[in-house]
């Protein structure tokens, strides 16, 4: 697989606004059990409007139509959503852009459904294209959070203790001790995500069987030196990070009958999604003022592929149900407003030591190459200085013997004028 210019956009250091889509699942069994009927329909490939023709006659503070960079129908396929802006978003990582894939909406529209395929496309095309490669050599290391009741737990560790959030001056917030793992290949990275699903926090409520009741992130590390092959003119190693974010949902606790654990479980889910939205809302309005990353832990840890060194792509999923219209209205506006938020990805070079000294190295060989070049020069321009010297000595010798032949010649022509009486004031050449 080849990366064209088009799906690997450099654009470094360049801002750009968040790359936002909006996927509408199919009515489900349960909704149409319930003869719920369809409020939205994708007229374009960027246009959804809400189409329930009794509502349009009444007069409504929310809008009927938005646009989006993609809107996808409840006939779209996952691969659809992944190839079309998702993509170029989270293959820039083979680049050394730092780059994130959020999936957001209510409870049971479809996130997890549509992160589990973008995923596992993204990182299939990611083994491709370091395959196809053979001037760099790629490193890959795999980790996965879960942020559970406002606690963060490394999916990749039988230790459930809670990890603890550092900020790094240079990194932003890390994760302290979380396990990273170097991934091999497809096998290794299936058995990986099986153990993160197995590990996740899934619990039934009255809207989802199997309901995510934590927000994950699955992290790849993508890290590319120049192979031996490729000589010094790439001596770069880049390193980046590319998230694959599936958040919890927000819910209704009404709508849930959520009691008891799935009632405190709902209330940490919607807080965190309500500082998501806060930090979205002012980072869409207001960039320069203070935005409360830090009032949760997922925007704390998010915080980079919101509003900073990252490309990001969100796909917001709805359930076309009349029923669930408020929840749909509200996951719409964050979209609205995360198409506004603007994130500068920059290229992440490092230097490991063995490149810095050999680059040291080179830099000393070539200013002693330098310093020899211009010792060279030096004694050129004193040697010149030395001959131009001794010409001067000659001339001046010149002068000297010039003058005296001089001299003694106008003392005979004294003596011969003298002598022949002539006055010397009447020759006017004798001065
Ligand atoms: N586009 C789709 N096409 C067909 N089925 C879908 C689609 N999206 C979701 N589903 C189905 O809907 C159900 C709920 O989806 P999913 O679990 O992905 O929702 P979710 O948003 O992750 O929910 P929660 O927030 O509760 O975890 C699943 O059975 C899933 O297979």
């Amino acid at each position: 697989m080849s990366i064209s210019g088009d799906e690997m956009d450099p654009g470094d250091g360049q801002e750009e606004k968040i790359f936002v889509t909006v996927r509408v699942r199919p009515l489900n069994v349960k909704e149409i059990a319930k003869n719920d009927v369809s409020d939205w329909e994708c007229v374009s490939n960027n246009t959804i409007i809400y189409k329930n023709v009794k509502a349009l006659t009444e007069r409504s503070m929310y809008p009927n139509a938005y646009t989006f960079d993609r809107v996808y129908g409840c006939d779209s396929t996952t691969r659809q959503v992944y190839e079309e802006g998702v993509k170029r978003i989270a293959l820039s990582a083979l680049n050394g852009f730092n780059s994130s894939v959020f999936a957001y909406g209510q409870t049971s529209s479809g996130k997890t459904y549509t992160m589990t395929g973008i995923t596992q496309y993204a990182i299939s095309d990611i083994f491709d294209h370091i395959n196809q490669q053979d001037d760099r050599e790629f490193v890959l290391k795999f980790s996965a959070i879960e942020i559970y009741n406002e606690c963060v737990r490394d999916l990749l560790s039988a230790d459930a203790t809670p990890l603890r959030l550092l900020d790094d001056p240079e990194k932003g917030t890390i994760v302290d001790k979380l396990t990273e793992i170097h991934l091999e290949d497809w096998t290794h990275l299936m058995e990986l995500l099986a153990v993160c699903e197995a590990q996740r926090k899934i619990g039934e409520t009255s809207m989802n069987e199997m309901s995510s009741r934590s927000h994950q992130i699955i992290r790849l590390t993508i890290e590319s030196s120049p192979s031996e092959v490729s000589g010094v003119g790439s001596a770069s190693i880049l390193a980046a990070t590319v998230n694959f974010v599936d958040l919890a949902g927000s819910e209704r606790a009404s709508q849930t009958n959520s009691v008891g654990k799935r009632l405190k479980e709902g209330g940490h889910i919607n807080r965190s999604l309500l500082t998501l939205g806060t930090v979205i809302r002012k980072l869409s309005k207001e960039p320069n003022g203070h935005i409360p990353y830090r009032d949760s832990k997922l925007t704390r840890i998010l915080q980079n592929s919101l509003g900073g060194n990252a490309k990001t792509a969100i796909v917001c999923t709805l359930s076309p149900a009349h029923a669930h219209l408020e929840q749909s209205r509200n996951t719409l506006l964050f979209a609205v407003c995360a198409k506004e938020v603007r994130t500068s990805a920059q290229v992440n070079v490092v230097m490991s030591e063995k490149v810095l000294v050999k680059q040291l190295q080179r830099e000393m060989a070539r200013l002693e190459h330098e310093l020899k070049n211009m010792s060279g020069t030096t004694n050129d321009s004193e040697a010149i200085i030395k001959e131009k010297e001794l010409q001067i000595q000659k001339m001046e010798q010149e002068i000297k013997e010039l003058t005296q032949e001089r001299d003694l010649a106008r003392s005979r022509l004294d003596e011969l004028l003298r002598a022949a009486g002539v006055d010397q004031k009447s020759v006017p050449w004798v001065c």
